[in-house]
């Protein structure tokens, strides 16, 4: 299994524009998917195409394994980087068979071995006995994952995944993903996914590069990330976020308009002996609606939007500027202008 370790990459594309990469550090263990995830524009692609070869960095250094692709002096052309991509859609030679497609990047092999080869990947995908079919008389998710398997037919060392995923529809997606996880769980390869889609990150990788001005901002476990993110911007882009003024009063918790609040222990911060304001991050998942009664923190129903699984319920509290959301499985029992009492569950995190 391969290490892709992504040291002090900068890329501008010319002056006066500013760094699009400004000293970006990524490593990825061997056999993990890392989800790129950050906003339209924060460099995803363009640090996809540095990995892959097509675009030349203006500093610092790719490496795979033990062989650096790109770095001071070093620019390992696209096609001897061993490296697998699968585009946005597909991208499977229409005029070719599903086979053909999935053979396309075994040379130097005789016509036994790439016919073995490619019937190999086809199972790995779940498509076996689809090699003579025309990629037109595929689906949209059969024709990622033939492009899957196209990528991982000549044992890349590395597989880009730019966004693979978009141009299913949403119904479709979520088992797509799935096989494409599987099956490059069973290939061992290493592997990058750019998206913009936290949901899709989350669910999908093992580690989530959060990337913002051209940096990693965080790198960690999709849990991690989720549930002790970096920073306030880092929380409410990974997922839905009620960030409340907070006093740290010293022993593990914070006081704030929704009460005293236990501290999560099991961050850089040391709750102890953190004074003085801050923010604190709860999800709204952690907060529950309870009776009005005296005593309770209280606040006033303003909007309810219900998904099906789960709904959303918006309430103004008492003494707190802004709304905050929760959300509440199962049968909603509130209306907008009711009456309410809220209560926090778990622990929060505290930025300073
Ligand atoms: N060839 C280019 N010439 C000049 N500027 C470019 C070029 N390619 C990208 N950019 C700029 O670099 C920045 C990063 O672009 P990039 O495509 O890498 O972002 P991204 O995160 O992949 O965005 P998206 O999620 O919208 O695809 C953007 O501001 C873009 O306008």
């Amino acid at each position: 299994m391969t290490e892709l370790r992504i040291e002090g990459l900068t890329k501008s594309y010319g002056p006066p524009a500013p760094p699009v990469l400004d000293g970006l550090d990524l490593t990825v263990p061997g056999g993990a998917l890392a989800a790129v995830l950050g906003p339209s524009g924060c460099g995803k692609t363009t640090l996809l195409r540095i990995i892959a070869g097509f675009l030349h960095a203006d500093a610092g250094s790719v490496t795979v394994g033990e062989r650096v692709m790109t770095g001071p002096g070093v620019h390992l052309p696209p096609e001897r980087r061993r490296i697998g991509i699968v585009p946005q859609e597909g991208a499977l030679f229409p005029h070719l068979s599903v086979a053909r497609n999935v053979a396309f990047g075994l040379t130097g092999l005789d016509r036994t071995t790439r016919r073995r080869r490619a019937e190999e990947m086809l199972e790995l995908v779940g498509l076996t006995g689809y090699g003579e079919r025309m990629p037109h008389e595929l689906s949209g998710g059969q024709q990622q994952r033939i492009a899957l398997a196209r990528a991982l037919a000549p044992r890349p060392a590395l597989v880009l995944l730019d966004e693979p995923f978009n141009a299913l529809d949403s119904a479709l997606r979520a088992g797509v993903r799935a096989d494409v996880r599987a099956a490059l769980r069973l290939s061992g390869a290493t592997a990058v996914l750019v998206t913009h889609d936290q949901q899709e990150a989350l669910s999908t990788a093992d580690l989530v590069a959060v990337v913002r001005d051209g940096r990693v901002a965080q790198c960690d476990t999709p849990q991690q990330v989720y549930r002790r993110p970096a920073d306030p911007w880092i929380a409410g882009f990974v997922g839905d976020a009620v960030l409340l003024p907070a006093t740290a009063l010293g022993g593990g918790t914070a006081d704030t308009a929704l009460g005293t609040i236990p501290l999560a222990t099991d961050t850089d911060t040391d709750t102890d002996t953190v004074n003085g304001t801050g923010t604190v991050l709860l999800r709204p998942e952690q907060l529950e609606l309870t009776e009005p009664t005296s005593g309770a923190v209280g606040g006033t129903v303003t909007e309810v939007r219900f998904y099906g699984h789960d709904a959303m319920v918006t309430v103004a509290v008492d003494g707190l500027a802004d709304p905050v959301d929760l959300r509440t499985a199962g049968p909603v029992a509130v209306q907008p202008g009711e009456r309410t009492g809220i209560r926090v569950r778990g622990e929060a995190v505290l930025h300073s």
